[in-house]
């Protein structure tokens, strides 16, 4: 075919079938077919899923994981074979989901919106409504999850300490995040694969954090493309790259170039996931051959047994160093942040390197497991800044387990500028679409004003180290409460002993 002709005639499905193998691959992709027989081997998943559906229709199964200009950006023109006569298809027999009937059924029973009250309760309605694969990626943490645990519980071997007899009559819960105001001191922290839990993705949450006038910080890996969810920014709302390093510093210079030209006020350089965590659920799930290539690398010998979080991170650069730290700043005026520290000496380090703030995180337990809570090194990190006078040369941030405003006003007594906020965001987006990301943000806004009363605070910058107590804090003995729901969704019977439930 060449192209006017291909234009004029459209391919037909039994035209596509006869291209179902290693030696010739064609897919279809929203209605246009492409030639990937070459791709094959650079695919960051393997070539195995994409040879699952050789000479078929992939669109399905290809669109939650890529952005939708993947194609258009990774595949040679030449490749494109241009639209196809659906009606001449086939359609796919899907594999029958044992769980669909009874997952839908669940959906008709789900609580209204209005039933959630704090953000543990869209943990627990998304658990029975979303998709197990869906679920099993967001809810991973790595090995036996003891890090995704501690996160939350940390902030509960944290006390305050309130004062009493002060005017909290207006309470003003607003601050600067890189200098940009935010109505709240939190962000929508980066998290892969938005579509999995909303055909929409991540620009369900730009909507929100518009209408909440919180920041966004945009995942490398995202569903949606990089402009699609720049394009849905308005006004002065704010965005932040976060960033997962390719080994190909071209294709990572032209990502830092572009998120500045399209107006990103921060770039956060994810440090901590030189290799993406072990995480079980996730591999458990039939991700096992579903990649996504976001980021072209070559190589078949992706260990495609690890799940979503494995298949889609082969092109992240292990060998990322401090030595790196001077080529960033030389090549975006953005802010630049590390995303992952996870001790004091790396924040002093980071501070010598000129960046301009840290984000104090285990990667939400998805990463090395025992690693300690973002609010445990932040309370190892502050005093020790404050020592050697560096306490103002960058602004600190963390993330993972924050549930409740007390947690957020617990990490800024301790020093932090803001907080990040992933897996109940998504559990509402999931669960609820953009009224429940709504009404999460609501939630915490509606507890922090409360709590700040009744810490006898009337504005965040009256928070101190002097209103908690945290004595407790390097406790790690203390059993993990199981009074929250959240506690719920770590269900060891989800592997092969489910069927011995
Ligand atoms: C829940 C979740 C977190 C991910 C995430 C995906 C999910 C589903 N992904 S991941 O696939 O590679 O692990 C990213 C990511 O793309 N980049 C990143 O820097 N952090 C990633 N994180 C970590 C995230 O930015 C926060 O550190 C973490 O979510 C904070 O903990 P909570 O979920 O408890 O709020």
């Amino acid at each position: 075919h060449d192209s006017n002709d291909t234009q004029a005639v459209k391919l037909t499905g039994e035209e596509i079938a006869k291209h179902n193998n290693r030696e010739s691959c064609w897919v279809i992709v929203d209605g246009r077919a492409y030639d990937v027989t070459e791709f094959l081997p650079e695919h960051p998943g393997g070539p195995k899923i994409i040879l699952k559906y050789a000479g078929k229709d992939a669109t399905e199964e290809y669109a939650p994981i890529h952005p939708p200009d993947t194609l258009e950006k990774y595949l040679d023109k030449s490749k494109h074979l241009g639209e196809v006569d659906m009606k001449t298809v086939e359609k796919e027999e899907k594999e029958e989901d044992p769980d669909e009937a009874e997952r839908q059924e669940r959906i008709a029973r789900m609580p209204i919106l209005e039933q959630c009250y704090n953000l543990m309760d869209f943990e627990a309605v998304a658990k029975r409504v979303m998709k197990k694969t869906a679920w099993a990626y967001y809810s991973s943490g790595a090995d036996d999850e003891i890090t995704l645990r501690e996160n939350h519980s940390a902030f509960h071997k944290i006390w305050f300490r309130p004062r009493v007899l002060v005017n909290v009559e207006s309470i003003d819960l607003s601050t600067t995040m890189l200098g940009t105001k935010v109505s709240i001191p939190l962000y929508v922290t980066a998290t892969a694969l938005g579509k999995l839990g909303n055909p929409e993705g991540e620009v369900v949450l730009t909507r929100a954090a518009r209408k909440h006038s919180v920041v966004q910080m945009i995942p490398t890996l995202a569903s949606c493309s990089f402009d699609e969810i720049v394009d849905e920014r308005q006004g002065d709302q704010v965005q932040w790259l976060q960033l997962y390093v390719n080994k190909n510093r071209d294709i990572t210079k032209r990502i830092i170039e572009h998120a500045e030209a399209r107006g990103c006020k921060g770039l956060f350089i994810t440090v901590d996931a030189p290799q993406l965590g072990r995480r079980e659920k996730d591999m458990r799930s039939k991700f096992s051959d579903v990649g996504s290539n976001v980021q072209n690398t070559g190589g078949d010998n992706v260990d495609r047994s690890q799940g979503a979080a494995r298949a889609i991170s082969s092109f992240i650069d292990p060998s990322l160093s401090w030595e790196d730290i001077p080529w960033f700043l030389s090549v975006t005026k953005m802010p630049i942040l590390l995303k992952g520290v996870q001790r004091v000496e790396d924040v002093i380090r980071a501070i010598s390197a000129g960046v301009h703030g840290v984000v104090l995180s285990n990667h939400g337990g998805r990463q090395l497991d025992f690693a300690r809570s973002g609010i445990e090194v932040l309370a190892e990190v502050m005093p020790e800044l404050r020592r050697l006078g560096l306490d103002n040369k960058i602004e600190i941030y963390i993330d993972g387990g924050i549930r409740r405003a007390t947690d957020i006003i617990k990490a800024l007594c301790l020093g932090a500028k803001g907080v990040g906020i992933g897996r109940p965001f998504l559990y509402a987006m999931s669960a609820y679409g953009l009224p429940g990301v709504d009404r999460a943000m609501q939630l915490l806004k509606d507890e922090m004003e409360m709590n700040m009363r009744l810490i006898g605070c009337s504005s965040v910058d009256q928070l101190g180290p002097e209103f908690v107590d945290t004595r407790g804090l390097s406790m790690h003995t203390t059993g993990v409460p199981s009074d929250t729901l959240g506690l719920d969704v770590y269900d060891p019977l989800v592997g092969p002993a489910a069927s011995l439930r």
